[in-house]
């Protein structure tokens, strides 16, 4: 039977961190099978949204709904990916001890260590080991973690930093092709030329909501082509209203 309940639902969350409230109320949903750009100024509370998605984050209200299931539980461990701004690998081990490391962890069959190093496009440096590695090979072995056991959604904080176009080109195709296999993705992102290759967008800032839509449907509203142009108009539009 087709599921079509969205892969993430998110109601009226809000958190505190470091006894301030860092988000406040936020409400939106996922479909499965697609992928949401998440975009905002630095501290506008992306990483603070994506961990209260993978239930590692304690929250002060409001419900994350994952896959059917509250965010965090046991059952959803295998079916969500996670790579975080600073890559969890051991710096001692290469790029294939990591990854068949991690596969087992997560039980996941033995075969996903070489496919998702050609993946994300490391088969060169499989050998080496991850304190040898570059900033952007080294973010793209934390996206290779997150890819292992196939996951039924991903969830990646800012994946295409320190890449050079053609490889930020290269893993958004990946993130197509996942996508097209049924995979939900929620991917943040400080580029905005990257906004246009997702499905929806939500614009964040001091932890709400400033937009939630398709980058066509931005575009249209704010009668801008550009969508860092748009981004800034809705927000001298919210900053007016509020005046
Ligand atoms: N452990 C913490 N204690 C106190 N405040 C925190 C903590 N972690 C984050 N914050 C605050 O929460 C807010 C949201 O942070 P968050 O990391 O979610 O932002 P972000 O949008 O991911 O930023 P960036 O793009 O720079 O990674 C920020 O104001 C930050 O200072």
């Amino acid at each position: 039977m087709m599921n079509f309940s969205p892969a993430v639902r998110v109601q009226a969350l809000r958190v505190v961190r470091g006894g301030r409230e860092v988000l406040h109320g936020v409400t939106f949903d996922v479909p499965r099978g697609s992928i949401l750009g998440l975009l905002g100024p630095s501290g506008c509370g992306k990483t603070t949204l994506m961990r209260a998605l993978v239930g590692v984050q304690i929250v002060k209200g409001g419900t994350v709904t994952v896959l059917g299931e509250p965010a965090g539980s046991p059952g959803l461990r295998r079916r969500v990916g996670y790579s975080t701004q600073t890559p969890a690998v051991y710096a001692d081990l290469t790029v294939a001890e990591n990854l068949r490391y991690f596969a087992s962890v997560l039980r996941a069959p033995r075969t996903d260590a070489a496919r998702v190093v050609d993946e994300v496009g490391l088969g060169k440096h499989r050998d080496q080991t991850a304190q040898t590695l570059s900033g952007g090979q080294l973010s793209r072995l934390s996206l290779a973690v997150a890819l292992l056991g196939s996951p039924d959604l991903l969830v990646l904080d800012e994946p295409t930093v320190g890449l050079d176009p053609v490889l930020r080109q290269e893993l958004w195709e990946l993130f197509r092709e996942l996508a097209d296999r049924g995979v939900t993705l929620v991917v943040s992102s400080h580029v905005m030329d990257e906004a246009g290759r997702t499905d929806r967008l939500l614009l964040m800032r001091e932890g709400r909501l400033l937009a939630d839509g398709t980058p066509d449907g931005l575009r249209a509203r704010t009668g801008t082509p550009d969508l860092e142009e748009a981004f800034l108009q809705l927000i001298t539009e919210k900053a007016g209203s509020l005046a």
